[in-house]
């Protein structure tokens, strides 16, 4: 951490219940060399990886739908959100922790992933930087039913979508899950379901 236009970060736990709300007060330098004291929440739910499985030969995607409490209370009328596989990273490094994710929520067992980009996704108020992969998947590596963890009361229902109708999907309003967006794009720029 160096910035040298910020001096005496201060922080304040607010809640620390599932995940940790702080509020961090500090003193940040003007252009016009005036320091001003400023205040910041900050939700730090840790960090994630996210992945969209694709097959190529079938033009298909895995997609997952699992209600998002959320979402509910802010316009998503029955709350249930399509996305690609995703997960916070606990123990382990983010490759580790997608393959794990895949097979607890989708039921497939991959072993090769290949990290895409990094993004923060909400840089004002939450501290989380999640990391994007890509694998490819075939119907022989599907081990079990997915759902997701039984004690994380989950209940994930796993889709297997043509790429085409995902990204139709994307247009009609039906997919709006930023994640999800980035990685269907990040397909359909590089063309890995060959249109
Ligand atoms: N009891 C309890 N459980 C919670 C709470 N918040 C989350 N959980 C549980 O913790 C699980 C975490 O599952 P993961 O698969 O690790 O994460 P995710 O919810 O799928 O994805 C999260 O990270 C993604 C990547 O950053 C995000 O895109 C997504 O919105 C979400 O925050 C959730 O499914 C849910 O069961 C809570 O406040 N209370
Ligand atoms: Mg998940």
């Amino acid at each position: 951490m160096e910035n040298h236009h910020i001096k005496n970060i201060k922080k304040e736990l607010l809640s620390d219940n599932w995940y940790t709300l702080n509020k961090f007060s500090f003193e940040y330098l003007r252009p016009d060399g005036t320091w001003e004291t400023q205040h910041r929440e900050a939700y730090d739910r840790g960090n994630g990886a996210a992945i969209l499985l694709y097959n190529e030969e079938k033009g298909t995607v895995i997609l997952t739908r699992q209600f998002r409490m959320p979402t509910y209370v802010n316009g998503n009328e029955d709350g249930m959100m399509v996305e690609v596989c995703a997960g916070i990273l606990e123990k382990g490094n983010a490759e580790q922790t997608i393959k794990m994710e895949v097979e607890e929520e989708t039921g497939y067992q991959i072993d090769e992933v290949k990290k895409v980009f990094e993004s923060y996704m909400s840089p004002g108020s939450v501290t989380e930087i999640l990391y994007f992969f890509i694998g490819k998947y075939e119907d022989n590596m599907k081990v079990g039913e997915g759902g997701g963890a039984e004690d994380e009361t989950e209940n994930i229902e796993v889709l297997e979508l043509k790429f085409q109708e995902a990204l139709k999907m994307m247009q009609t309003g039906e997919i709006r899950d930023a994640k999800t967006i980035m990685l269907l794009q990040y397909a359909q720029i590089n063309k890995l379901l060959g249109q």
